[in-house]
This record gives C-alpha cells, structure tokens and sequence, in this order.
C-alpha cells in the first residue's frame, strides 16, 4: 500500500502506518509505540491522511450514488450522477481555486520580502484601544441570590405562570433536550470526518507543522469515469489542509489585551470586552463581525492555504485586523487535520469557548503518557498561604468601604467568604 510518504520509510514506519490505517479503519483506540528517532511524526501522518483522503473518495462516491432510485432508467441514473458529481465538485474546486490564489499571493510577498503592510487591510492595529471604565462602580457587586435562596422562593412561589417547581424543572430538561438537539443539527453542516492532533506544547506542534509541509497526497475526490466530463477529477491539487488552534493568549492581537500577559485576565478582559453593555467603540475592534463575511473568509483561505504554525496563524490575522482565535472557530470545520496542545482539547471550557466538538472524528494524541499528568493539571489550582492572607486583607478592606453601598444580602455573603478565607 502506498502511504505517500515523502522518503523511502523504513520497515517500522511502514509497519506503524498500516497498524494505523487499519485502525482507522475498524473505528478503534490504539496504543502506538515507536523508538525515538524512528519518524514517528510521519508516520503518524502518512498513515492517518492516506485513510483520510481515501474514506473521502468513498464517501463521494457513496453519497453520489445515493442521489439514484434504482427503479429509474439508466439513462436517468446516469444523468442525476452526473449532475451530483458536478454539485459536489464544483464546490470543492471553488474552494482549491481560492487557495492557489492565495499560495500564489503568499510567494510573491515572501519574495518581496517587505510584505508587512498589505493595502487590502481593512483595520489598523489601534495602540489606543479601550480602556475599561476606571470608578469604584464597576466593583459594586450585583444582586445575587446564592442556589438555595433561589431554590426556596421558587418553592415558595411557583412563578409568574403558575407552575410548580418539579414543572418548572421538567421543562428546563426538555428544554435543554432542545437546544442540544437543535445545536448539533447546527454543527452537522459539511463536518467531514476530520483529524485532531493533540500535543504537549506548541513548540511540538510547530515541529508537527513542519513535517506536514513535506507531505503531498492524491485528491479527495475519485477519478471521474464519466467519458463526458473533461476534468480528471483526481488531478486536483489539494494540499493538506491543516489549522493550528490555539488560546486567546497565544492568539490575541489587542494590544492593550495582550498585555495582561496572565491567562485568566486575557481570557476575562476578552469576554468584558464583548458584553452588551459596552459601548461600541469600546468593545474590541477586531472581534470578526456579521458584517464583514469577506474578511472571515479571506483569513480562513490564509489559514488553509498552506501549513500554518500557531505563529503563522497570529501573524494572519494582525495582518488582516481580525482577531484569529475567533476568526479560527469556522474554519475547524473546513480542516483536514487540526493541531491543538491538551488543555484545549482536555478541558471542557476550551473546547465549548472554540465550538470544538471531537464527536465522530479521529483524535490523536502524542506522548499520550502525559495525559494523566495533564489532565491532573489542568484540574488542579495551588493556592498560597500569602495568597489567602492577601485575599482576606483585600476583601475587608473592601467589605470596609463598601459597607454602606452594598445590599445586605451581599454584605452577608462578602462576609461569610472572609470567614471562609479564615
Ligand atoms: N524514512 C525517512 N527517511 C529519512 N528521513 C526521515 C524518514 N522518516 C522521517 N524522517 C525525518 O527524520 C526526522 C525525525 O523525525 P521525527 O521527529 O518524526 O522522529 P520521532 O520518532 O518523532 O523522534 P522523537 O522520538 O525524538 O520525537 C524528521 O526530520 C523527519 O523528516
């Protein structure tokens, strides 16, 4: 079987990639095991792309060929085969069309070196960006009710329609039901079967990055028999299309958001930024608007066009003014195999915040005897004894001055937290 690996593999890499291809193949979990310095990389590449671009040529087929009703004439068949080939491919070429522009694009600024400043760019990156607002308001806390006040006025109440409390919560269950139900028909769109990379650090998946580059494979798309067609539709160049995701930390080109350096306060900064209540020119200009579609497609066509490390993908989106870790999420569904390091795959959160759902594709995971670690880490946080000790002088301290403006319920709850603290 051919493999399409770039050098002649040695006997353990061709043994690795049929291992592979053939558990891809029976949809099972594998453990794979390989000496260092063996190629592992390619391995892992070859063999998981080879079974990718081939069950994409069966499921073209299979999907042209349920478009007929056998009861019809030949003639018939024949004709609506043709015409689903024709739907399918266009698209596909479309799209394949696009990507060669931008290659093209990409090697004429790569040779004119000084291919910083392109003229289509629609925002500056604004050094001035907003400000949060600076008073003591914001620090007032809103009203809240703990679980178990809003647990006893339900029960006490009922609510505005009457309905009992088990009512209420049978129908937030079927209502859940619902919106899951209606979100995965969303999701369902055009998501090929796609491979989802999985390492320690970006600098590993940089590496990863590097080697995809080496790799070419045949077309996704079956040789047309069809003697009226003029395309060999296995003749189209389709380079592998890879997108690398990563955090809003790695991603982020708000200056005045990136600064923060810290993780969480990126990632709360980020979302403060988006809320209704902020006014517009306020908010983060570089957040991908309804209004700007084309801009959203030109960096997914960037993004695709060829391989493109997490630096790469930041380095897109400044150039275009659009903000990559958002302008990202629609292109996962337009990927052949996208690279991610563990937390994002690992946490729950990550993956809701990117609309990132595993379900029905291939994950693979390197140096997966990391996982219990990182899985361990991830749901693990240290805190200090100075920490605490600063978090109970900071809150009565704030408990202090705010004492007169704060509702009394929330001065029982600031105050059961310091006790907490003590
Ligand atoms: N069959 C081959 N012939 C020549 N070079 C190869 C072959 N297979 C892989 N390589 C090259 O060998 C180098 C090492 O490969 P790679 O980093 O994937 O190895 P590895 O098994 O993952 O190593 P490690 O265990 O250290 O991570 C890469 O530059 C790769 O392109």
């Amino acid at each position: 079987m051919d493999f399409h690996h770039p050098y002649k593999p040695y006997d353990i890499q061709l043994q690795f990639m049929q291992a592979l291809y053939a558990c891809l193949e029976d949809s099972k979990v594998a453990v794979f095991e390989s000496p260092t310095g063996t190629g592992k990389s390619l391995s892992l590449i070859c063999g998981s792309l080879t079974w990718l671009r081939d069950h994409k040529r069966k499921a073209f087929q299979e999907s042209v060929d349920a478009t007929c009703d056998d009861d019809e004439p030949e003639w018939m068949i024949e004709h609506a085969k043709r015409e689903s080939r024709r739907a399918i491919t266009e698209k596909r070429q479309e799209l394949e069309a696009r990507l060669a522009k931008i290659r093209q694009e990409e090697g004429r600024l790569k040779q004119a070196q000084d291919s910083a400043d392109r003229p289509r760019k629609k925002q500056r990156l604004d050094d001035s960006a907003p400000e949060l607002v600076d008073d003591d308001d914001q620090f007032v806390l809103d009203d809240y009710d703990s679980d178990t006040d809003n647990q006893k006025r339900q029960n006490d109440s009922g609510n505005s329609d009457g309905l009992s409390a088990s009512t209420l919560a049978l129908l937030e269950r079927f209502q859940g039901k619902f919106s899951t139900q209606k979100k995965e028909k969303e999701d369902d769109g055009d998501d090929e079967i796609k491979i989802f990379f999985c390492s320690r650090t970006h600098s590993q998946l940089s590496q990863f990055a590097g080697e995809l580059r080496r790799v070419t494979f045949p077309s996704s798309l079956p040789s047309d028999l069809d003697p009226e067609s003029k395309d060999d539709l296995s003749k189209l160049e389709e380079r592998v299309k890879h997108l690398s995701l990563g955090s809003r930390k790695n991603l982020c080109i708000n200056p005045k958001v990136r600064a923060l350096e810290n993780n969480t306060a990126i990632n709360e900064k980020c979302l403060d930024l988006q809320q209704a209540g902020v006014a517009a020119d306020k908010k983060c200009p570089f957040i991908p608007s309804k209004d700007d579609e084309a801009l959203a497609l030109e960096f997914r066509d960037h993004a695709l066009a060829t391989v493109k490390d997490i630096e790469d993908i930041a380095q897109v989106g400044k150039k275009l003014g659009i903000c990559p870790y958002y302008a990202s999420r629609p292109v996962i569904k337009h990927s052949e195999i996208v690279t991610l390091p563990y937390p994002l795959l690992l946490q729950r959160s990550a993956r809701e915040a990117l609309n990132l759902s595993v379900k029905g594709h291939i994950v693979i995971i390197d140096e997966a005897h990391n996982l219990m670690d990182a899985i361990a880490g991830i749901h693990s946080v240290a805190v200090s004894l100075s920490q605490l000790q600063t978090a109970i002088g900071q809150l009565t301290t704030y408990a202090r001055k705010f004492k007169n403006r704060l509702k009394g319920k929330n001065r029982n709850y600031v105050a059961q937290v310091i006790r907490l603290d003590h």
